[in-house]
């Protein structure tokens, strides 16, 4: 039979024949590496990163850096273990044009780092990038002292006229829509003149422990970093100015990448070994040892790795996930597919992420037979029996894997644009094969 060209970018999700049985081995993090290599961009010295991700979201950022003169060559670690880039930081250049893609880490964590170029620096990307929320970066340069041409929608396209410092000091920004505003402020802040006191004063702050990833990766390079956790003021974070030094930095698993992998141990009741499972880690996706295991499994951290296993049994669950947004597609999945309702709370600002997160999962759930319904900040989930039909993933990562999930337990399930994993996670088909033995 002839087959329909639109069918061509369908990718037909396997469904799992049995409880599952494997050992993934999950590649780095997203938001470990984007953030080492700007801090190493930024350092007085040559850095190490081992294990770096290379997705598309991390090769935007390391080009990105690269067109601003940063030397980012390909190599093996110290120890002579392991593929690795080694960071050779220099004067910022303008005039350069950066490709943020859709990556949220590259629009808000480099125009910062443009401004102490030495010329103008143009951002640009994909058409959704133009709709997420930028003005908290662009507004708070302003009063840090940087000029900036925008179309005054608070978003992209825009240029940054690097002036080769930046004086930094006191800013208020409402990062009530992304943490990553914050971040941004603080990744460059030790190069800043005055350091930087950032000043959070919207109502709600999202994934406050990517700020902590950002405050503890900062002091790992020598910075001084004031939090309201070390007895320092709600919602303000003040950065000393300094030299930042070069660090030899292995990457951790990317946890929230880990997610389909251990949702498979739970929706069939098998096991799944994740190795190098970190025993202390900023990363959200360590929330999942407790959200999935309150969803039906359970996990051991042992010196392997973290081994999560499923009972047969999968519950709904009643869970704010406004520290770890980037986890609701995937609980979402397995809500879906659970004994009882599901309410998934504190995620408004999911509407701005790859794609409105929140209609996009109530859509695709509900064509497949589903009972999602959206709430002002989530999702009620009502698991009802599924159908196969086509899972349509707004050229968002997570939405692919979400939809992978379902299909596991559910036949005929066809994902559209599985390829859009990429952003983070480019063997998504082939780990995801590869665990179900196929
Ligand atoms: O700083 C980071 O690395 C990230 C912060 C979060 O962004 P938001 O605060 O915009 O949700 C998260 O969802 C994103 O995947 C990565
Ligand atoms: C929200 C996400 O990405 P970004 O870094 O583009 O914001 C995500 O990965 O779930």
């Amino acid at each position: 039979m002839a087959q329909n060209p639109a069918d061509t970018a369908l990718w037909p999700a396997p469904h799992a024949s049995g409880a599952v049985d494997a050992t993934v081995h999950v590649p780095g993090s997203k938001s470990v590496t984007n953030r080492a290599l700007v801090l190493a961009a930024l350092a007085s010295e040559p850095g190490w990163l081992r294990r770096p991700l290379r997705s598309r979201d991390t090769l935007l950022m390391a080009g990105a850096l690269r067109t601003m003169g940063v030397g980012i060559e390909e190599g093996v670690g110290p120890d002579g273990t392991g593929e690795a880039w080694r960071v050779l930081p220099a004067g910022l250049r303008g005039p350069a044009t950066v490709d943020v893609g859709n990556a949220g880490t590259v629009m808000r964590f480099l125009p910062p780092v443009a401004a102490l170029a030495d010329g103008p620096v143009r951002f640009d990307g994909d058409p959704r990038s133009y709709e997420r929320p930028l003005n908290g970066v662009i507004d708070a340069l302003r009063v840090l002292g940087a000029r900036i041409d925008d179309d005054g929608r608070g978003a992209l396209p825009l240029t940054v006229h690097g002036g080769g410092a930046l004086d930094g000091g006191p800013v208020e920004v409402d990062a009530s829509s992304s943490s990553q505003f914050v971040s941004a402020l603080l990744l460059s802040g030790p190069r800043f003149n005055q350091g930087v006191e950032v000043r959070h004063i919207g109502s709600t702050l999202p994934s406050v422990p990517h700020i902590r990833m950002t405050v503890d990766m900062l002091r790992a390079v020598g910075a001084q970093v004031d939090t309201p956790e070390s007895g320092g003021e709600p919602n303000v974070w003040r950065v000393t100015p300094g030299a930042l030094l070069g660090r030899d930095l292995t990457i951790e698993p990317d946890l929230s990448n880990a997610q389909p992998f251990l949702a498979a141990a739970l929706v069939t009741g098998g096991k799944v070994l994740i190795p190098d499972w970190p025993a202390r880690t900023t990363q959200p996706g360590d929330r999942l040892r407790e959200i999935f295991t309150e969803m039906g499994g359970s996990c051991e951290l042992t010196d392997y790795g973290l081994v999560f296993t499923g009972s047969g049994a999968i519950h709904g669950i009643d869970v704010d996930l406004g520290d770890v947004g980037e986890l609701t597609p995937g609980v979402a999945a397995v809500a879906a597919l659970a004994d009882s309702p599901s309410t998934l709370r504190g995620v408004a600002h999911l509407r701005l992420h790859e794609t409105d997160r929140l209609a996009a999962l109530t859509k695709e759930i509900n064509e497949l037979g589903g009972d999602v319904t959206e709430t002002a900040d989530g999702l009620r989930i009502r698991p009802r029996p599924l159908h196969g039909g086509v899972f349509r993933t707004y050229e968002d990562h997570r939405m692919a894997t979400a939809g992978a999930i379902i299909g596991l337990a559910v036949e005929g399930v066809r994902i559209e644009n599985v390829a859009t994993t990429a952003k983070t996670l480019p063997d998504f088909p082939e780990l995801w094969t590869g665990m179900l033995g196929a």
